[in-house]
């Protein structure tokens, strides 16, 4: 490797703002949010700095280098197996002594280390007293005080990375575990030097301290080694647990020799964030806050969004209107008008409600509200037997169930696993908000709020409930238990929540303009074809496809249109929107899709609501199916939750509707 060239690891315990730091170096957008288990896989970025170009890999957050999930190992094996020049290891200056279990271990490995102390400002903020320069001499490593959320100390870390990368001898650190352990320790050693090539890639007192600690993972690596049966069979006369102990303690004991030394004043205390959590996790009033929190954000983003809402719909009739006087020839004026305007404008008016939302659920993240919401209902999954944990990639999944899905890794048990990739599907990512805007909006207008967030709660129940089934059937055992570091409150910033906002607002409106906009012209065309036949009748090909599945969800209350449109939704569930959009013939009667419905006399609000339940819960879009395969590496299971969503989707709607005709 040339010499201007670094390769630098950013690692930690979870939520201490490794991303945060990786996105001001890099200038990345990788997704940052206030509590444990964001990153789940390494993303790389590049930085010139000073003639050096250094390459920064941002690692999931880990709390010790024994790892148990997915994206643990993940952060493990890179340090450990492609030995980056240096490895930053980020402290939350706010929990110092808990970070520096993590510190004990990575200074084992003996690569060059730095610490950086990030969020120092929350630490000045309550009182503490850092003592940079003596947690300098004591860790015989140096320390940077950094604020990434800040931009503050980035140069100070960077130029600190490029003079240890110069270093030329340094010495490595080590504890000290007691007389009996350390003779175990030489004894292993001795035995794993006999292979050179073992010797060459790792350090071996730290594959010794690895062995005794009980590491399956580092068993595993020494497998196909030909010193692995007699490294067994000494392990094998051990008890490895006692020893696993044995070493936690003395390194917890180091720590608390030396954490004094580094901080005066910080001590635990009750915190601010203490005291709001007696209110908010409280066992009483943390399900109705939550409840009330997250139904506030829907009525907001529809109060909020509607004006605007109003203005986008007028500026496509307006614009559907003038396509219709002066494009010619015919066909083109209806291509424009009815397919593009009609369906990428239908979809178009939705963007502030997106916007909003999102910018709403960013600030609940990043005060660290949601992570409560987390805790508060794994309290309740937990104790009909499923893991809290998976309502994690069930947050995430209101956004997009493909990186819900991805973010899965973080759970250990794969049984968990799997019946959480199952169910997210079931989570209302934005794209299907559309639907329920238009629906909920034209028939249920004065109180579209309170009838969005009831469609969302749906989905949370149902996929609970799925969970269970699955759990107590096909997958079952035993949850294992969740513990979730409750990350601190934080005002949150602006310039995150705008972020995140776009982040998914940008998604929505790229979608628009490409995979929408296509299906539109498709639709369009099934509608105007075959050629001669009038316009979006039963006699065009659309006509006779919505015809032919009908009947199946004739007992949902669902026309053709809407059948039809449902079909399409598959690709991407906003293509709904969009070509009932297309179908209503919007730039024709320069009417609001709205209005267009409304008109329709077979649609009735029993409908609107039974179309939204369907949408919410009829079949993951392609985009989910292939994430479900690849994930679950399953032909078998994705097509069960292909079939199984249908079927739910099916009876539910069914319910509604039917229940809703006799109670009318
Ligand atoms: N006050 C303050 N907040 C910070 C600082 N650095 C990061 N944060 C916030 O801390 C939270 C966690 O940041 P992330 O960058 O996602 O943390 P991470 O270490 O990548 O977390 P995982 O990927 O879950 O391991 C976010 O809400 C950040 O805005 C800091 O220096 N000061
Ligand atoms: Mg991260």
């Amino acid at each position: 490797m040339a010499d201007n060239r670094i390769r630098v690891a950013l690692t930690g315990n979870p939520n201490v703002g490794k991303t945060t730091l990786f996105n001001v170096i890099t200038g990345s957008r990788q997704h940052v949010g206030n509590w444990p288990g964001v990153t789940v896989e390494k993303k790389s970025g590049f930085k010139i700095y000073k003639g050096y170009e250094i390459e920064v890999i941002d690692l999931p957050g880990t709390y010790s280098l024994t790892a148990y999930s997915l994206d643990e190992v993940v952060a493990r094996d890179f340090i450990v197996d492609e030995k980056p020049d240096v490895v930053v290891q980020i402290v939350d200056a706010t929990n110092i002594e808990r970070n520096l279990y993590l510190t004990t271990q990575l200074m084992e490995l003996g690569s060059k280390m730095i610490i950086a102390l990030n969020m120092y400002d929350l630490a000045e903020e309550r009182g503490d007293k850092l003592h940079v320069e003596k947690m300098e001499k004591i860790l015989a490593m140096p320390v940077v005080l950094t604020i990434a959320s800040d931009n503050v100390g980035i140069y100070e870390l960077l130029d600190t990375v490029i003079a240890e990368k110069q270093k030329e001898n340094y010495h490595s650190r080590e504890i000290g575990y007691g007389d009996e352990i350390e003779s175990r320790i030489i004894e292993l050693e001795k035995v794993l030097s006999q292979d050179k090539g073992l010797a060459s890639r790792y350090p071996l007192r730290w594959l010794a301290v690895r062995l005794l600690d009980g590491d399956e993972n580092i068993l595993r690596k020494i497998a196909g080694s030909s010193v692995a049966p007699e490294i067994k069979s000494i392990l094998s006369r051990l008890d490895i647990e006692e020893y696993e102990a044995l070493m936690a303690d003395k390194r917890y004991e180091v720590i608390s020799a030396m954490f004094p030394q580094m901080c005066e004043r910080c001590m635990t205390r009750m915190t601010t964030s203490d005291m709001i959590d007696r209110v908010m996790t409280n066992k009483y009033l943390g399900i109705p806050i939550f409840l009330a929190l997250m139904w506030g954000a829907f009525e907001l983003t529809f109060s909020f969004a509607n004006p605007f809402m109003a203005i986008i719909e007028l500026i496509f009739v307006w614009l559907g209107e003038v396509t219709a006087v002066h494009v010619r020839p015919e066909w083109l004026a209806s291509l424009i008008g009815e397919g593009i305007i009609g369906g990428v404008g239908s979809v178009f008016s939705f963007i502030p409600n997106i916007f909003i939302l999102f910018f709403l659920l960013s600030m609940l993240e990043d005060s660290g509200y949601l992570a409560r919401a987390a805790f508060i209902v794994d309290r309740v999954m937990y104790k009909i037997g499923l893991q809290g944990k998976s309502f994690i990639p069930m947050l995430l999944g209101f956004g997009c169930n493909v990186p819900a899905i991805m973010s899965t890794r973080s759970i250990e048990d794969r049984m968990d696993r799997m019946a959480t990739i199952m169910v997210v599907p079931f989570i209302s990512c934005g794209a299907r908000l559309p639907i329920y805007i238009l629906f909920a909006g034209t028939f249920f207008s004065k109180n579209a709020g309170t009838v969005i967030f009831c469609i969302y709660l749906l989905g949370i129940l149902v996929a609970v409930a799925s969970a269970k089934l699955l759990r107590t059937t096909a997958l079952k055992g035993h949850p294992a238990p969740f513990i979730l570091e409750l990350p601190p409150y934080r005002v949150p910033t602006l310039k995150n929540s705008i972020n995140h906002m776009w982040d998914n607002g940008s998604m929505y409106i790229r979608k628009a303009g490409t995979i929408i906009l296509g299906g539109s012209v498709v639709i369009w065309l099934l509608a105007a074809l075959p050629w001669g036949v009038e316009y979006g009748s039963e006699d065009s090909f659309i006509g006779i496809i919505g015809h032919a599945i009908q009947p199946l969800l004739d007992p949902l209350g669902f026309d053709w249109k809407i059948s039809v449109s449902l079909l399409f939704g598959f690709v991407a569930k906003e293509i709904v929107v969009a070509s009932l959009g297309v179908l209503y013939g919007v730039g024709d009667d320069q009417l609001a899709l709205t209005d267009s419905l409304l008109a329709d006399p077979n649609m009735y609000s029993i409908t609107a609501l039974s179309i939204m339940v369907f949408s919410l819960l009829y079949m993951p879009c392609v985009a989910v199916v292939g994430i479900i395969k690849k994930e679950t590496g399953s032909w078998k299971w994705t097509a069960f939750s292909v079939v199984y969503g249908l079927v739910v989707a099916w009876i539910l709607a069914f319910v509604v509707f039917q229940g809703g005709k006799l109670l009318n």
